[in-house]
């Protein structure tokens, strides 16, 4: 009740930012017990000093916001009249959405998606990126506007030579895209692609410049005869015995069994499994990049999952297949949401509930 008083109080003694810049900010004046509060949102660090709120602060803070922003960390400082709760929000991994086409456009498609992706309002706190078929890389490139990436699907492992049909990293540079997808589940299965040939192509693609999503994925199969670690574990390590900067790579995992098959995998299934490829990281890479490294999902995500999904604690975003083809591409891009629309929507709908009363 006290934690909807104070909501309340804040949505009327504020008014909303008209848009929000890319280092969000939103600060909220409350008077309690004497006191003004300023609350501020921020992706920068601060460097505010720590000191203890006073007890009915330390209640209210987290109680109010912690729901509200996962992997927050409150941070307070008080001067004679003011108390500051700054919320730094967890920036070192930006939440991240692959749309991958596969082989399911062609430049009157290209062209639609390209209409209302552009058309929507998407979340610049979240990298989006679009798979594209290579012959349509640099026609995908040029409609596009530059905060949606392109990557292909796939390249060799070597610069060039005679490899009919393949592509290579340079080519897809010289279209003008940053990223590739490899080890894509699609080409481990349909095409029977073996762990060294990706580890190979992901070193030559990352000597090359390019970014990486390396995908790792388990079966029906995996998952039924209990060896989904033991598959996904084994992939980790020949993947990372060809990372050379983890900085320039996302690991996607993709639950096949989930994947247009009418089952969905449950957001504990997913994060049981994204953990686990973040424990992987810690003890058999670094902290840093454990806790620096994007890992996201695929399978069957929609604009009915990916919220829930989204407030994952090791989930980072998504590699999106059919989905990607429609609008709701735009609900996954902003799935996590502004944490200060969160915010701010928390405070409307706890104002909304006083008036029913
Ligand atoms: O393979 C995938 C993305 O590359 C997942 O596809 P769906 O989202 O259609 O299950």
């Amino acid at each position: 009740m006290y934690c909807t008083r104070l909501a309340s109080d804040v949505i009327k003694t504020s008014h909303l930012p008209s848009s929000l810049p890319s280092v969000l900010r939103l600060k909220r004046w409350y008077k309690l017990s004497m006191l003004r509060v300023i609350i501020t949102v921020t992706s920068q660090p601060t460097t505010s000093q720590v000191i203890p709120l006073t007890p009915q602060l330390q209640q209210l803070a987290p109680l109010v916001l912690t729901p509200l922003v996962p992997k927050l960390t409150l941070v307070t400082t008080t001067t004679t009249t003011t108390t500051s709760i700054v919320i730094k929000m967890d920036s070192q991994r930006r939440f991240f959405v692959i749309g991958n086409w596969k082989m399911n456009v062609d430049k009157s498609r290209i062209d639609s998606i390209v209409k209302f992706m552009t058309a929507a309002s998407l979340n610049p706190r979240t990298e989006a990126v679009v798979g594209c078929p290579s012959c349509y890389l640099s026609y995908a490139r040029q409609q596009l506007p530059n905060n949606i990436g392109v990557a292909a699907q796939n390249c060799y492992k070597v610069a060039k030579g005679n490899f009919s049909g393949e592509i290579s990293a340079a080519m897809i540079e010289d279209c003008g895209c940053e990223w590739v997808i490899l080890g894509h589940p699609e080409r481990r299965t349909i095409f029977h692609e073996p762990d060294d040939l990706i580890r190979e192509k992901v070193a030559h693609a990352l000597k090359s410049g390019l970014k990486v999503v390396a995908c790792v994925c388990e079966t029906k199969e995996d998952r039924d005869e209990g060896r989904t670690w033991q598959v996904l574990e084994a992939q980790m390590a020949s993947l990372a015995a060809s990372v050379s900067d983890w900085s320039r790579v996302v690991i996607a995992f993709e639950a096949l069994w989930a994947s247009n098959t009418g089952v969905l995998a449950t957001p504990n299934q997913v994060q049981e499994v994204l953990s686990q490829l973040r424990q992987w990281l810690r003890h058999n890479v670094s902290h840093s990049v454990a806790d620096t490294t994007r890992i996201i999902y695929a399978g069957s995500v929609s604009s009915d999952n990916c919220q829930e999904m989204a407030r994952l604690a090791d989930l980072d975003g998504f590699l999106v297949g059919s989905a990607a083809l429609r609008t709701d591409i735009i609900d996954i891009i902003n799935a996590r949401g502004s944490y200060v629309s969160r915010i701010v929507n928390f405070f409307s709908e706890q104002e909304r509930s006083l008036k029913r009363i």
